[in-house]
């Protein structure tokens, strides 16, 4: 039997303030949630290690603040990020509302900026009766980005490791087409590679 392949991946978690960016990631990583809010000052890392077909996938995924003024800072750790969740709040149309903003500060830190790089975008709070982001109009949205959209509770876990692992496996597929690229790159460019020998 083979041994399967080792692939660690750089994911990323971002959206306004309070949207519950560090209560996904605990659900997805510890299954646990907390009442109590505590705001992330900067970024945090928390790691989980999937198996995704014949791949084991550690993920290192960084959770960062919705805060202003750790805007610019923040937006540092998203070099050399491989996927990126972009979160709200299904009870603050604000939140859904700065997704924009949001989506293009990512994209424009991602070199080379590029279609493929993928993204997914969760509803959180779903289990709140005061909903004010209707579901329609969030998938409108994300459907004209062409982005997944995922209805999600962090609370009552609902959704969250689907949502998690879809974006794992884009973000592996498109890790794979780069390492393809590359490996085909190195093979043009080698100078002692044997020619075919023609007639
Ligand atoms: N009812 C409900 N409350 C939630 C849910 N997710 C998070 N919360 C609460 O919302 C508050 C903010 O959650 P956080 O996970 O700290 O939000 P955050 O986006 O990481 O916040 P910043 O780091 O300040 O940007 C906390 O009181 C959480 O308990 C959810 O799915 N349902």
């Amino acid at each position: 039997m083979n041994p399967r392949k080792k692939v660690d991946l750089k994911l990323i978690i971002v959206g306004a303030l309070g949207v519950g960016k560090t209560s996904l990631l605990h659900q997805y990583v510890h299954k646990t949630f907390f009442e109590e809010y505590q705001t992330t000052l900067g970024a945090s890392i928390l790691s989980k290690i999937i198996i995704l077909d014949d791949t084991t996938l550690k993920l290192q995924i960084w959770d960062t603040g919705g805060q202003e003024r750790f805007r610019s800072m923040v937006s540092t750790f998203y070099k050399g990020s491989d996927g990126c969740i972009l979160a709200f709040d299904v009870t603050d149309p604000e939140s859904f509302e700065a997704l924009d903003i949001w989506r293009d500060d990512v994209l424009a830190k991602i070199v080379p900026m590029e279609q493929s790089y993928p993204m997914v975008v969760l509803g959180n709070k779903i289990d709140l009766e005061d909903r004010k982001v209707p579901q329609e109009v969030a998938h409108e949205w994300c459907k004209e980005k062409d982005m997944p959209y995922f209805e999600v509770s962090a609370k009552n876990d609902i959704n969250v490791v689907q949502a998690f692992e879809v974006l794992a496996s884009r973000a592996l597929l498109r890790y794979q087409g780069i390492a393809e690229n590359h490996l085909a790159d190195s093979i043009k460019l080698s100078p002692g590679q044997p020619r075919s020998k023609c007639c």
